[in-house]
């Protein structure tokens, strides 16, 4: 299974931790095509090893979402980024899990919020969560997904 993780990068690391944990736990499930998400030495400037810069970013990161068969966003940080990808793989009518954190004090977009389909079987997905609580969260998402 191809999995696409979004979390911001741009938009601010403070969550990175958080998208490292995420990360280690989607790695039981399959490959997760943006790994680099969560490695704790990408700054918020973003990767600048890529030769041709941000075209090839955005490239890059459109064919992975095309390649996806899941996709799992953090979306307490805001990122225009995350964002974007969500509504791109909202049109290719990709199944996606995006989690927030209460806890932070923010508030969620309506945007992300309100796009919810309410049902559990339902293409997207906000679901609520505390640090503690991530695993199951994923276990629960991840075995109705295979079983389905
Ligand atoms: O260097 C990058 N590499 C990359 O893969 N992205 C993608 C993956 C993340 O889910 C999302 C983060 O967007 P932003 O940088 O606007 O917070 O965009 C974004 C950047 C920098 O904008």
């Amino acid at each position: 299974m191809n999995i696409y993780f979004c979390g911001s990068i741009r938009g601010g690391r403070e969550d990175v931790k958080i998208y490292q944990r995420i990360v280690k736990k989607l790695q039981t499930y399959g490959k997760v095509l943006t790994e680099h998400v969560g490695h704790a030495d990408l700054s918020e400037k973003g990767e600048d090893a890529v030769l041709d810069g941000d075209k090839a970013i955005h490239n890059r990161d459109m064919e992975w979402l095309t390649s996806a068969d899941v996709i799992v966003a953090e979306v307490t940080q805001p990122s225009l980024g995350v964002g974007y990808e969500l509504g791109r793989a909202v049109a290719m009518k990709k199944r996606i899990l995006c989690l927030f954190r209460p806890s932070s004090g923010r508030v969620l977009s309506a945007m992300i919020r309100g796009a919810d389909g309410g049902l559990d079987s339902s293409l997207f997905q906000v679901q609520d969560y505390t640090e503690e609580e991530v695993d199951g969260i994923l276990e629960k998402y991840f075995g109705k997904l295979t079983k389905s």
